[in-house]
């Protein structure tokens, strides 16, 4: 494979409301997109980090500047047969992770769109639709995100996930679950924002028959995490710990997690995304997709993952109208509560060039 290089490129792209999580508010999104460029053809990719490292140590300028200054050079001069081997030629960079997976997933997509070939075939992929959970930031009143929460049931959300923080938590799980009813799948997100120390304040949650508690502690705790699966009823899924297969088994192996949100991005790429998958199978953990946020072309590839046997949750993965009145590709409607499986070669969209023209606010090539 003869990479020729890679068009970085920044879309600011308006949220259709606010999305309020522990660690801050989203009213847009700046997306760094990457369209790789190959003697074969040209592919796409989406790096997940945000403009702040308040998700992860991760942030959009940090990417572009390794990718940059190391992992472009890294692969311009290595010899590639595949996009398959791109994650062993960077393992000498630590860390950087969404960075990485960005790059990989526009290789890969180019990779497959020659080979006439879909990302779901590719990974494996066993359904042709998948369901669709949403993720209802946390709101000003409880009222408020009542509506909201029915609103998206209505749409046909077949899961219900609350961000929660310490003051914003119990109460609001409590209205929710009397609002909904018993039969309607719901799950909350603390994104770290608790300790051990709320270890009986957490257990409160236990009432109200959660799917999940998703990463109640901060990332690295994960023996804080195994002590409160100890204390709750109340699975725990990690998310923000997971950062590798390696890290997947650890967490299970100490009991951290029952329960794996995989993101690629912030694992390293689809590809080590399918290896969590199989880990966590094989130690009979269902996993589901986590999503942040990702315009057309990342929630295309998150599609086709949450396809996948092992995915046998709801993931975050809602339609384009979630979060954007404009997609950068073809919006993904919702229909019955489930998306459709992309089936076209490598993504099987592509970004719409004068909705790309209009958003984009910095491109920059990177010959190779
Ligand atoms: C953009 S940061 C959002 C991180 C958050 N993601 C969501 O809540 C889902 C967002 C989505 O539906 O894409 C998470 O911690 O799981
Ligand atoms: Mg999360």
């Amino acid at each position: 494979m003869r990479l020729e290089g890679l068009e970085l490129r920044r879309v600011a792209m308006p949220l259709v409301s606010p999305f309020r999580t522990s660690f801050g508010t989203q009213t847009a999104k700046d997306i760094l997109l990457i369209r790789a460029v190959t003697a074969d053809g040209e592919g796409w990719g989406e790096c997940v980090t945000l403009p702040d490292p308040v998700y992860s140590p991760e942030y959009t300028e940090g990417a572009v500047d390794v990718i940059r200054r190391f992992i472009a050079p890294a692969l311009a001069g290595a010899r590639l047969s595949g996009a398959h081997m791109i994650g062993e030629t960077l393992a000498k960079f630590k860390g950087h992770r969404m960075a990485k997976a960005a790059v990989e997933m526009a290789v890969l997509d180019a990779e497959l769109r020659a080979q006439g070939r879909s990302f779901a075939r590719e990974l494996g992929a066993v359904h042709d639709t998948v369901p669709c959970g949403v993720s209802v930031g946390i709101m000003d009143e409880i009222p408020r995100l009542l509506d909201a929460v029915d609103e998206y049931l209505d749409e046909g959300y077949v899961r219900i996930k609350l961000k929660i923080e310490p003051g914003w938590d119990i109460d609001v799980v409590r209205a929710v679950r009397e609002r909904i009813g018993d039969g309607v799948q719901l799950q909350v997100d603390a994104n770290t924002a608790y300790t051990l120390r709320d270890a009986q304040h957490l257990a409160r949650l236990d009432e109200f028959g959660l799917l999940l508690i998703e990463q109640p502690l901060e990332e690295e705790d994960i023996l804080g995490h195994a002590e409160l699966a100890r204390i709750l009823s109340t699975p725990i899924c990690l998310d923000e710990s997971i950062t590798s297969a390696q890290t997947t088994a650890a967490a299970i192996g100490l009991g951290a997690t029952s329960i794996v949100n995989i993101k690629p991005g912030r694992v390293g790429g689809y590809l080590e995304a399918r290896r969590i998958h199989d880990v966590a199978m094989a130690h009979g953990v269902p996993v589901w997709c986590g999503g942040m946020v990702e315009s057309g072309i990342g929630r295309a590839a998150n599609i086709a993952l949450a396809a996948l046997p092992g995915f046998t949750l709801p993931g975050d993965v809602s339609a384009s109208d979630r979060f954007y009145r404009t997609d950068i590709t073809e919006p993904f409607v919702m229909k019955d509560g489930h998306l459709a499986v992309p089936q076209g070669p490598g993504l099987g969209v592509t970004p719409i060039p004068e909705v790309l023209d209009e958003l984009t606010t910095w491109t920059q090539w990177v010959p190779m």
